[in-house]
């Protein structure tokens, strides 16, 4: 429809992102590549580009556990269950922010415990304005699908994405 409420996605295709805490079940390092490699899922398939900012970014990454600071209808569940969540976009300041609860066991590159490049992929989702998918097969789907090293976008993650923010025009 020609009318978007606004909110549903952001209005500029530049998005910039910033830690405000990280976990410390991994190199600080390994996170930061977890969190690049996720977002060029959505960046290979659309126009978007995203860079870490300082300040007043886009998407505040962080870790927390239970009660974490976003109120108590969003308070993590220690392991296991919910394994992170993030606001759609919008122009309040909690919009696109991405938390992971650091009860999890996150790991990278191990089929053992929880991988974050993949959660985090799935929360950028949101984070661009993507709700749940109904295919168990897509990233959007709403259970983890546990480790692959080489997971990828389903045809239905990118059409969702692409009917946000178009196809990638870039080479
Ligand atoms: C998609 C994912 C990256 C983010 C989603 C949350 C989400 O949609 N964030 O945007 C998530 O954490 N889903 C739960 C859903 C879930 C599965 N169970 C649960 C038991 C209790 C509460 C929730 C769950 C059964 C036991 C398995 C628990 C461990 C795996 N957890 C999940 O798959
Ligand atoms: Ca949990
Ligand atoms: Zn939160
Ligand atoms: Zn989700």
């Amino acid at each position: 429809l020609a009318y978007h409420a606004p909110g549903y996605k952001w209005e500029e295709n530049q998005i910039s992102y910033k830690f405000t805490s990280y976990t410390r079940q991994l190199p600080g390092s390994v996170q930061t590549r977890a969190i690049s490699s996720a977002f060029r899922k959505w960046s290979d398939v659309t126009p978007l580009t995203f860079e870490t900012g300082r300040g007043d970014v886009n998407i505040d990454i962080a870790f927390g556990r239970r009660e974490h600071g976003d109120g108590y209808g969003n308070a993590f569940d220690g392991r296991g269950g919910t394994l992170a969540h993030a606001f759609f976009p919008g122009r309040h300041s909690m919009a696109g922010d991405t938390h992971f609860d650091d009860d999890e066991q996150w790991t990278m590159g191990s089929d053992q415990g929880t991988n974050l490049e993949i959660v985090a992929a799935h929360e950028f989702g949101h984070a661009l304005g993507l709700g749940h998918s109904s295919n168990p097969k897509a990233l959007m789907a709403p259970f983890y699908q546990g480790y692959d090293p080489n997971y990828k976008l389903h045809e239905d993650d990118i059409r969702g994405i692409q009917s946000l923010y178009g196809p990638n025009r870039r080479r």
